[in-house]
């Protein structure tokens, strides 16, 4: 590994905890230059040639349902000092789009996602993980409502994913990964403490790189 090796942050946590709220807090705290996120979500599977009906069908809270290998072979490279080029996910197709975004590496990566410590490649590469800890009643509330805002979602089918897959897989899946987080942040993007203490750590990291 180089001696400047990025540090790799994990923040982890269920759908709608805050965790890109977190993230674009903290990122925002030292205005991009130093931080580059990886959302595992930009690393679903491709599904562009399946047809819409079946894309519908696909459960996106199970760990299949990404292409960890892609993120891992990206975090490599960016660990390299490599530029990537980091897909870009479409929640309204249910797949990646077309586009990709050139990434060049930054000194701290936070990948960000449901399932990042469920994939135990994953976590080998995190320096500190973090898991966003937010109760289930709070979290359907907010995904209702970035869902039907953001995307292109029904209130009957968000109620209806939630109760089939996004609530049993939660359960099986990621309220289990909370154990391997160093850090539990309770209630995500207003935690101003464990924002103020996040970012002092980050800081300190970057000031004597
Ligand atoms: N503390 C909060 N108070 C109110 N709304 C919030 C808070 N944190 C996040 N949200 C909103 O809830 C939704 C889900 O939050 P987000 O950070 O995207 O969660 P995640 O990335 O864990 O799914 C977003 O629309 C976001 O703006
Ligand atoms: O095509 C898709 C891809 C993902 N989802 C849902 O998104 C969340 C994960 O994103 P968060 O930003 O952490 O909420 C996951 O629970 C999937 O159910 C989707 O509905 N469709």
């Amino acid at each position: 590994m180089p001696e400047n090796r990025p540090i790799i942050i994990g923040v982890a946590g269920g759908s709608g905890s805050g965790k890109t709220s977190v993230t674009n807090t903290i990122k925002e705290r030292f205005k991009d230059q130093s931080i580059l996120v990886m959302e595992q979500d930009f690393y679903y599977k491709d599904q562009s040639t399946l047809p819409m009906e079946q894309r519908l069908q696909t459960n996106y809270d199970h760990p299949l349902a990404f292409d960890n290998d892609l993120l891992i072979e990206h975090l490599k490279e960016l660990i390299l000092r490599n530029p990537i080029n980091k897909p870009v996910y479409d929640y309204k197709m249910h797949t990646r789009s077309d586009k990709v975004i050139k990434v060049e590496p930054k000194d701290v990566i936070i990948v960000e996602g449901i399932l990042i410590f469920e994939d135990p490649r994953l976590m080998d590469l995190m320096d500190m993980k973090i898991f966003v800890d937010t109760d289930a009643d709070i979290r359907i509330m907010r995904r209702l409502v970035r869902d039907i805002k953001e995307r292109g979602r029904t209130l009957d089918s968000v109620i209806d994913q939630y109760t089939k897959v996004v609530r049993p897989m939660h359960l099986q899946f990621i309220e289990p990964t909370k154990r391997y987080a160093d850090i539990i942040i309770p209630e995500g993007g207003q935690n101003l403490v464990a924002i103020d203490l996040l970012a002092t750590k980050i800081d300190t990291i970057l000031n004597h790189k």
